[in-house]
């Protein structure tokens, strides 16, 4: 029998080539446009006023934004502009670096750096790591559980001076702000940083963030950071005007819906963690978010104010009754953490 195929099995197995391959070409391309197409509706989150006179009505609009959103902007914080500005510089600086340079600082603990796709926050969604770098610094005295990594001053002389100036600034405010949400809590106004208390000695990490534009072809969403909620108490970030931030606001509820959320120039985005709202009793929320993919590098800095790694987080006296029982176990705060990051990091791993 004669093999050869005939001129019309010839054209059609061209034409079927042909159909297989714009099918997988239109299948990325929804992939990676979906963020432009899926949902444009953005969120106008409450402005938060660092410098205000006036505690109380701060507090009580810190309450309603925490109790609506888990998210607000601060404003009028009090981080030296040009500071912030040297912090991005710096930032993009180390991740342009080869990535056998980055790699000497590879994380130790949770300190230094992680390539892409070294974490993923939600193996759920998506078995590829999350499509960023990072790098963590953590408090600038080191200690057995905390070392931190430094690029050589030959290769960024400045790093090192501009991040330790920055994490101390950071950190200064995130406590201001933690004594107007202990009293959005009904709480003493020192409750967290009096002696003993959660932030006397807080566990303070400055994060990095890149987010690199070019995802290359997956036929997987490939997030920027895929959805997850904060682990910790309060986090502050800041962006740097490239879009792709979003919030779920019911984290319970499916389908999901998730919004944009602008960035605010000079302002930081606050949001809790989940261990705010374990201590609050879900009187606060801690809110689901993700980063998209939307085709533009993007750098963001974050930092995570967290309780000292003793500091035991158990429901707070004003945020449950009789009517409202606590509902969740104490928990020690260094070892909640701890399973929280090595989860993420492992599932990556695994993906
Ligand atoms: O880069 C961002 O805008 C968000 C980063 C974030 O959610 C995180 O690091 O936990
Ligand atoms: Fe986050």
């Amino acid at each position: 029998m004669d093999s050869t195929p005939t001129f019309l099995q010839g054209w059609l197995r061209i034409y079927i080539a042909a159909t297989l391959l714009y099918i997988r070409s239109w299948r990325t391309l929804s992939i990676r446009n979906q963020y432009f197409f899926q949902m444009m509706e953005s969120l106008s989150l409450p402005l938060i006023d660092l410098s205000s006179s006036d505690r109380i009505s701060t507090a009580s609009s810190i309450r309603q934004a925490c109790m609506d959103y888990g998210f607000f902007y601060l404003i009028n914080h009090g981080v030296d502009k040009q500071l912030l500005e040297n912090v991005f510089d710096e930032s993009r600086k180390f991740f342009s670096l080869p990535l056998e340079e980055k790699m000497k600082l590879a994380r130790k603990g949770y300190l230094g750096f992680a390539p892409l796709h070294a974490e993923n926050l939600d193996s759920s969604t998506t078995s590829k790591g999350d499509s960023k770098e990072t790098f963590h610094i953590g408090p600038l005295q080191d200690d057995e559980r905390h070392v931190n990594q430094w690029p050589s001053e030959d290769l960024l002389p400045s790093w090192r001076f501009v991040m330790e100036k920055y994490y101390k600034q950071v950190l200064s405010t995130g406590k201001r702000l933690s004594s107007l949400i202990a009293l959005a809590l009904n709480l003493d106004d020192d409750f967290f940083e009096k002696a003993g208390g959660a932030l006397d000695r807080p566990l303070g990490v400055l994060r990095l963030l890149h987010y690199p534009g070019e995802m290359g072809v997956s036929d997987e969403v490939v997030y920027g950071a895929s959805a997850h909620s904060d682990y910790g108490m309060i986090t502050l970030l800041a962006t740097d005007g490239v879009p792709g931030l979003q919030v779920c606001r019911e984290k319970l509820k499916q389908p999901r819906i998730w919004e944009d959320v602008n960035h605010v120039k000079g302002g930081f985005i606050v949001n809790l963690g989940d261990m705010m709202e374990r201590w609050s009793n879900c009187v606060f929320r801690s809110t689901l978010h993700r980063v998209m993919p939307t085709g533009k590098e993007r750098y963001s800095i974050a930092l995570f104010l967290d309780p000292n790694e003793d500091y035991i987080v158990e429901c707070l006296s004003s945020c449950c009754s009789e009517s409202s029982p606590p509902r969740f176990p104490p928990i020690c705060s260094g070892d909640y953490l701890r399973d929280r990051i090595t989860a993420a990091y492992s599932e990556a791993s695994n993906g």
